[in-house]
């Protein structure tokens, strides 16, 4: 469902961030990125969003050049979080996830029904009306991950979404993303220390200095 071609992303600095990738994701796949700080697994997750262009190369998304794409739906069908969380701090967590909801127009019992089940579903829902500044990151990170999910994307990107959290938590947020990617959704997911979670076996993609230097499963 999304192949990347040949795809290369020089910054405007120079730095090479990606250099010559070729990889294919399937639907149902639960792919992780391994590579050190700098390796360029932002990069790519940013790519496969359309977030970035690449410099050459193509990325194809259902078979379509992203770049050509309609934005809104691939917006909806590719959820992310990525590792700043850009969560409005002084803003309820209920704001925070509902936003790309609010933005559609959409009615507000409609939104709150929506914004409930996803934070029952990250174990957030006694947080609903607690404003973002005054939660642990953990749950700032589940924060994202819910705002991600408000439009049961088919893809998900997380960008480190165990970065700095406790062992105990880390697995819970991992735990909760087994469980939609059993549902079906594709989970695409960068990180640099792998933590034991589950049964189900994972694809491995090292990436280094921009480039895939080797896919397994574990
Ligand atoms: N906007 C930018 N402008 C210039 N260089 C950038 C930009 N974003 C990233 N880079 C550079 O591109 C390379 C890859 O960065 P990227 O953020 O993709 O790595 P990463 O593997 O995600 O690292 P980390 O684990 O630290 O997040 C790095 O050398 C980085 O400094």
């Amino acid at each position: 469902m999304i192949e990347l071609k040949n795809v290369s992303k020089v910054y405007p600095n120079g730095t090479i961030a990606l250099d010559k990738v070729n990889l294919k994701f399937n639907k149902g796949d639960f792919v992780i990125l391994m590579g050190e700080s700098g390796a360029g697994k932002t990069t790519l997750l940013k790519i496969i969003r359309g977030d970035e262009e690449p410099t050459e190369g193509t990325v194809l998304f259902e078979g379509v050049d992203i770049q050509r794409y309609n934005r809104t739906s691939l917006r909806r069908k590719i959820g992310f979080a990525f590792q700043d969380l850009t969560l409005i701090d002084d803003r309820t967590v209920f704001d925070n996830v509902s936003l790309p909801m609010q933005f559609r127009g959409a009615s507000f019992r409609e939104i709150h029904n929506k914004v409930e089940a996803v934070l029952s579903e990250v174990r957030l829902r006694e947080k609903m009306y607690k404003l973002v500044k005054e939660l642990s990151y953990g749950e700032k990170q589940r924060v994202s991950i819910a705002r991600a999910l408000i439009y049961e994307p088919i893809v998900l990107l997380l960008d480190e979404p165990t970065g700095n959290l406790d062992v105990d938590t880390a697995r819970a947020v991992l735990n909760f993303v087994e469980v939609l990617n059993e549902r079906g959704t594709t989970v695409i997911m960068s990180t640099h220390h792998l933590i034991e979670f589950g049964n189900k076996p994972k694809g491995i993609i090292k990436i280094r200095k921009g480039r895939i230097v080797g896919k397994e499963y574990v």
